[in-house]
């Protein structure tokens, strides 16, 4: 069905004129052709929302107080559907989002919909539609809407973090860093990952039959890989379990009361460990400077991040560069162990895909030999489909937020200048429109990777696991290198089971209550090369 969807942008709003961008929004998905068109509106009654009713609607006879928007198009529109959520299911938002945002959309069949503050809880619109939901991400390039940001994260993370900065410096830092994500960085730092990543599995080969705690194991390693390809160096364990004390310490300051930073506080605490961390960072800094400055080349994300300059020659300064490799820890590191996790999980329940995996490496052995190469990442076609399957019943990062820059036209509704805007990632992925109504294998619900290798699957659909827009995952192609070696090694020499009776918690992602024990016997014919 074709669907008129406008947004934005009101230019003029002191007449009853003002100049809007339409954009026509085609079933395709693909990028609509805009046009300015002059539009003189009378100043309508304001509209009162339609009610819809996730099954628990507080007295039924609310009715939302439109916001007038100074722009007379805009506030010819309506507010989107409200759907009252209770109160005690609004903690579902912590620790079961994707059930969450099932609650609030799945009562409504309109394109956007909008929920109250509660008690300790914010208001905000949530759109269905994967379209507006990359408008959103879209919308900081053009002033619609703002990355969110909350006090305790501003101060753990700190000002000059690429994750909370706004554009246009977003753009300009993030064109700093961006090398150091590069195809042929990547490609420089793979001979680190693999001896990591065999070292790793070796010693949970040593654990026998006791075995080891699968997330745990994959914790330590993706710490340890972010660390070392960052700081570019090995790091010993000792060093990697003393950092690691520093980056539990850090992090449990994001769920912290953010106004007293006091020695005895969770949140004062956290502050401590963070500073300690930018401590070490600073050293490493100091000494990758020198190098440089010496003529030497120094490896890992930290060498790319100290040699950046600019078009008017101006450098990354220390503290944006310690600040910048503390945002790497956090995304680079829980989101590839929950994933790691999560893909062990699903293979030991699904026999005929590990073969599959298997088969596709003794071809990668046999075009590319041991040594993973870029091209033989680039090569192993049916890995990348079994973690953007993964990804897609399970995306590590259910739900992000961002907030409406001014008055904007989201799908035809208003949506008022500061309104929060909830994008639901997780239940858009699994709602997927390109997999709906199939049945069998290709059921939706089910782990199926094959579909990930079809043309259609080949398109990002509902899907958008690593983001959307400007603040795409910066670490998308490491992430996907370092987990496709994981299963290169392990697919190639071991024979694995993990305990799969368990519950799964909200964490970063949901992680095995319980811990999901795993064993790895070495193949008794490892895999070779046909
Ligand atoms: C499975 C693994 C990963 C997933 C699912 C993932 C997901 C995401 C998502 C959804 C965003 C967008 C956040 C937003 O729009 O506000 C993001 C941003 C980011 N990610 Fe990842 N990520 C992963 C691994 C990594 C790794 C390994 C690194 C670095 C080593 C990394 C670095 C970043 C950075 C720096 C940003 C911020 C980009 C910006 O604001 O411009 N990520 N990631």
């Amino acid at each position: 069905m074709r669907q008129h969807r406008l947004t934005d942008r009101a230019r003029s709003a002191s007449s009853s004129s003002c100049v809007v961008r339409n954009t026509w929004h085609r079933p395709s998905g693909r990028a609509a052709a805009t046009i300015k068109a002059e539009l003189t509106v009378d100043r309508p009654k304001l509209a009162t929302p339609p009610e819809t009713s996730s099954g628990s609607s507080s007295d039924g006879q609310q009715q939302l107080q439109q916001q007038a928007s100074a722009c007379p198009f805009l506030a010819s529109l309506p507010s989107p559907p409200k759907v009252n959520i209770p109160w005690h299911k609004r903690f579902q938002q912590l620790f079961a989002p994707q059930q969450f945002q099932a609650t609030v959309l799945g009562g409504s069949s309109s394109s956007v919909v909008q929920v109250d503050k509660a008690i300790g809880f914010t208001n905000f619109v949530m759109p269905s539609d994967p379209e507006l939901v990359r408008d959103a991400f879209a919308g900081e390039l053009d002033g619609t809407t703002l990355q969110s940001n909350i006090k305790s994260f501003v101060a753990l993370m700190g000002e000059h973090s690429l994750v909370l900065v706004q554009e246009p410096r977003h753009k300009y830092l993030r064109g700093l860093l961006q090398p150091a994500f590069s195809g042929s960085a990547i490609s420089g730092y793979l001979p680190a990952i693999q001896a990591l990543v065999g070292r790793h599995l070796a010693e949970w080969e040593a654990a026998g039959e006791a075995g080891v705690q699968g997330y745990d194991g994959l914790k330590l390693l993706t710490y340890e890989f972010i660390i070392s390809i960052t700081l570019g160096r090995e790091y010993s364990r000792q060093e990697v379990l003393a950092l690691s004390e520093h980056y539990k310490q850090w992090t449990s300051g994001f769920l912290a009361w953010p106004w007293l930073d006091l020695p005895f506080t969770a949140f004062g605490r956290s502050m401590r460990a963070r500073n300690a961390l930018l401590d070490h960072f600073q050293q490493a800094v100091t000494a990758a400077r020198c190098k440089l400055a010496a003529g030497q080349q120094v490896p890992g994300i930290i060498g790319s991040l100290t040699a950046a300059v600019d078009e008017e020659g101006n450098r990354l300064t220390d503290l944006e560069i310690t600040e910048n490799i503390l945002l790497l820890l956090l995304a680079g590191h829980d989101t590839s162990s929950t994933t790691l996790t999560r893909l062990l999980s699903v293979l030991h329940d699904t026999p005929e895909v590990v073969q599959q995996l298997r088969q596709e490496q003794a071809a990668v052995l046999a075009r590319h030999g041991e040594q993973l190469t870029a091209a033989a990442i680039k090569d192993m076609e049916y890995a990348d489909a079994v973690i953007r399957e993964s990804l897609r019943l399970d995306p590590v990062v259910a739900g992000l937020f961002r907030v409406a820059a001014k008055d904007i036209d989201m799908g035809g509704y208003m949506v008022p200048k500061d309104t929060p805007i909830l994008l639901p990632l997780h239940h858009l992925a699994v709602n997927d429109a390109r997999w709906a109504g199939q049945t069998g294998q290709e059921d939706p619900a089910s782990f199926h990777p094959e579909r990930m290798l079809t043309e259609e699957g080949r398109q990002p659909g509902a899907q958008m696991p690593f983001g959307s827009g400007p603040r795409f995952c910066l670490g998308e192609r490491l992430a996907m290198a370092e987990m496709k070696v994981v299963l290169a090694l392990l697919m190639r020499q071991y024979d694995f089971s993990v305990d799969n009776n368990t519950e799964w918690m909200q964490a970063v992602g949901r992680v095995p209550k319980n811990g999901l024990p795993l064993k790895l016997r070495r193949l008794a014919q490892p895999v070779a090369a046909v």
